[in-house]
């Protein structure tokens, strides 16, 4: 069925209003959130693969040798899988859960409150929403989202009121760990760290917070919550609350889920990753489960080069040192977010900047 079969009422609703009118009577799912796609029918997902777990405070204060390990483990974990669990990354617990709550007090404002952050133009720096509509498919995703710019130049939400204060605590803290990870996947690709910080301008790098919201769901078998994509970003720090093991990620052909290990923040390699080395590091497809029983929240941290004057294409001295030509061609992040909101399968894109 088509989203114009369904009752326009039901189109404009968040999937939080969704599931609480369920909770109070319709136990059905709305059909435009079946998901035909193969992604929910296909083989069991495999649970006991385990995915690396890297320290990265020694990164800082190991002696020469563990921060050489830690390096050359960051760069197997992206070669192979592009995931890894990020442990010892000095993000207090209590940051942490604070952060969880700050989001999910946003989600639980009245839709009316929240429609105030509701955009269509997705650059707008505090934007709600809900699903993610694929152009030219019909099908919505079991999700409602808050996204919110926090670098170089910091916004928030007004309500609640406390989410300025903890999501600039929780930005910067973020952005150490990830500066940190980048220089190592630069070093573990042996890459000149500055060369790169300069040619990426990560200094005025864009960094997001998105959180997203996955209500209990009436019909989770037929339902996704975020249909199979890659990140168009460099890397993503993903923080999920202690609902279920939602997010599984698509390794050697196979979906693999991702369990939770308490604290720790997942990263996940984005698109600009896999273009900067040529290939050599995947852009990690994963998709997000829904559950019948339990609301999931999780907060991915992503960032990327700032939008316009920055190229990023294979790293030269990558493609001299291996002989290799170059499989990508050069883009502005603005014109890749162009690309991927244009297709319909998120998977596709590297194909299209191909050369
Ligand atoms: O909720 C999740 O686990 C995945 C979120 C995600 O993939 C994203 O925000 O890009
Ligand atoms: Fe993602």
């Amino acid at each position: 069925m088509s989203t114009s079969d369904e009752p326009h009422s039901l189109l404009n609703c968040t999937v939080k209003e969704l599931a609480d009118y369920s909770i109070s009577g319709a136990a059905s799912l709305p059909s435009v959130y079946f998901n035909h796609c193969p992604a929910v029918a296909e083989a069991e997902p495999v649970v006991n693969e385990e995915i690396a777990t890297i320290d990265v405070s020694l990164l800082k204060n190991g002696t020469p040798e563990e921060r050489s390990r830690v390096i050359l483990d960051i760069g197997r974990a992206c070669e192979e899988w592009g995931c890894f669990n990020v442990v010892n990354h000095g993000i207090s617990e209590s940051l942490q859960t604070a952060m969880m709550e700050a989001f999910s007090k946003f989600f639980n404002l009245t839709e009316e409150e929240k429609k105030y952050y509701t955009k269509t133009n997705l650059f707008e720096p505090v934007c709600h929403g809900t699903s993610t509509l694929l152009k030219g498919m019909d099908v919505r995703f079991w999700r409602d989202f808050l996204r919110v710019v926090v670098f170089p130049v910091f916004h928030y939400p007004d309500k609640p009121h406390d989410f300025r204060a903890i999501s600039d605590e929780y930005a910067h803290k973020t952005r150490e760990i990830y500066i940190e990870l980048l220089r190592a996947i630069w070093e573990s690709l042996d890459l000149d760290v500055s060369f790169m910080e300069e040619s990426l301008e990560l200094k005025s790098s864009r960094q997001t917070l998105v959180g997203n919201l996955y209500p209990p769901c009436p019909q989770p078998e037929l339902a996704l919550g975020l249909p199979p994509h890659s990140d168009p970003c460099l890397v993503t720090l993903l923080m999920q609350n202690k609902g279920y093991n939602g997010l599984q990620v698509l390794h050697n052909g196979k979906w693999i889920v991702i369990q939770l290990v308490p604290r720790s923040l997942l990263c996940l390699t984005g698109d600009i990753i896999e273009i900067i080395s040529n290939g050599r590091y995947k852009s990690i497809v994963h998709r997000a489960m829904v559950s019948s029983e339990s609301t999931r929240i999780s907060v991915a941290t992503q960032v990327t080069p700032p939008i316009e004057n920055v190229t990023f294409a294979p790293a030269p001295k990558l493609l001299e040192r291996s002989n290799c030509s170059t499989i990508f061609r050069g883009i502005t992040f603005k014109e890749f977010l162009a690309l991927k909101s244009q297709h319909k399968s998120m998977n596709s894109i590297m194909d299209s900047i191909k050369v």
